[in-house]
């Protein structure tokens, strides 16, 4: 049996197109799961090799359920990243008119990219959330609602045709998809990695944030990421979802996370991966100060201070 890489389904995603710009995709058996959680948990599980799954969305942010699985569940790692290009068409059975449409359907992440275009051309539509865009293709196929917003792709695998295409509300949206295995050593630096990781504050005090923001931007660490997710524990108990800028294996980003160990309650490393947004040619040098070189050559100056050799 071939390794296989579980993805949230049906077939015709986002999730899949998305997979399927992986080069190792093509080495893997593919494997449509319902959720994101059951995607997961075939990882969890050994099930799967690794887990393909929406993560963030460039009009409404993270996608909470997978956040609050990395947060949350037991430990998996980040591998790869992907960017996809999103656009809607609307789906439906052939013959449905626009008049027609009484109910719609999609992921909830698909609303705020069509909540403009639905009020304009169908503001009486009754929105139903389904697991997926394409299993809302799928309950259209099945009658159970008039029409979907999924990919065009989707229209030939659930026997529809797309009555609009090209669909969204913000120019350029994209969503970010991630690849998740159980815990492993990282891939080595590529040269334009991205290190994500959850923190919980030790304590409650003003400035707590700032403290924890301090952190990387000492070092010169830019951020792309930083979601607060609760933590469970009650209003204002919240911890941080942080993508930074650099590989775990970058003096500057080690030296971050050994900052943020010694005062968070706790650290939970994401993994340390190629970037999909720039290659190492588009990247700026890092700070004065923050170079591998500086690092060491500091760090070899205090053991020679230390041995009264300065
Ligand atoms: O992959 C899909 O089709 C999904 O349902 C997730 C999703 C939701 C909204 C935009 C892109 C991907």
């Amino acid at each position: 049996m071939p390794a296989s890489y579980a993805y949230l389904g049906p077939e015709g995603t986002f999730t899949e197109v998305a997979l399927r710009t992986l080069p190792e995709a093509a080495t893997r058996e593919l494997i449509p799961y319902v959720s994101v959680q059951s995607a997961l948990d075939a990882v969890r599980a050994g099930e799967a090799e690794a887990a393909f799954v929406p993560i963030e969305n460039s009009v409404e942010g993270g996608i909470t359920t997978t956040l609050d699985e990395l947060v949350a569940g037991a430990p998996l790692m980040i591998y790869r990243e992907v960017l996809l290009s999103i656009t809607f068409a609307l789906l439906v059975r052939p013959g449905t008119q626009l008049s027609d449409i009484k109910t719609v359907s999609a992921h909830p992440a698909a609303q705020p990219q069509v909540r403009n275009w639905l009020k304009n051309n169908l503001p009486d539509v009754h929105w139903e959330s389904a697991a997926s865009n394409a299993d809302a293709a799928r309950l259209v196929q099945e009658g159970q609602y008039d029409a979907a917003f999924a990919g065009e792709f989707a229209a030939a695998r659930y026997g529809l045709r797309a009555l609009e295409t090209g669909i969204h509300d913000a120019e350029n949206a994209q969503t970010r998809f991630v690849l998740v295995g159980r815990p492993a050593r990282p891939a080595a630096p590529s040269g334009a990695d991205k290190t994500s990781v959850v923190l919980w504050q030790r304590d409650d005090h003003p400035g707590g944030l700032r403290d924890l923001l301090g952190e990387f931007a000492t070092r010169g660490i830019n951020l792309m990421l930083l979601q607060s997710r609760p933590t469970g524990a009650g209003i204002g108990n919240y911890c941080f979802c942080i993508d930074a800028e650099g590989h775990i294996t970058d003096r500057r980003v080690a030296e971050a996370l050994m900052g943020l160990k010694r005062i968070c309650r706790e650290v939970r490393f994401l993994g340390s991966y190629p970037r999909a947004d720039k290659e190492r040619e588009d990247l700026l040098a890092p700070l004065p100060g923050t170079s591998d070189e500086e690092f060491m050559a500091a760090s070899d100056w205090v053991a020679r201070c230390q041995d009264g050799r300065f």
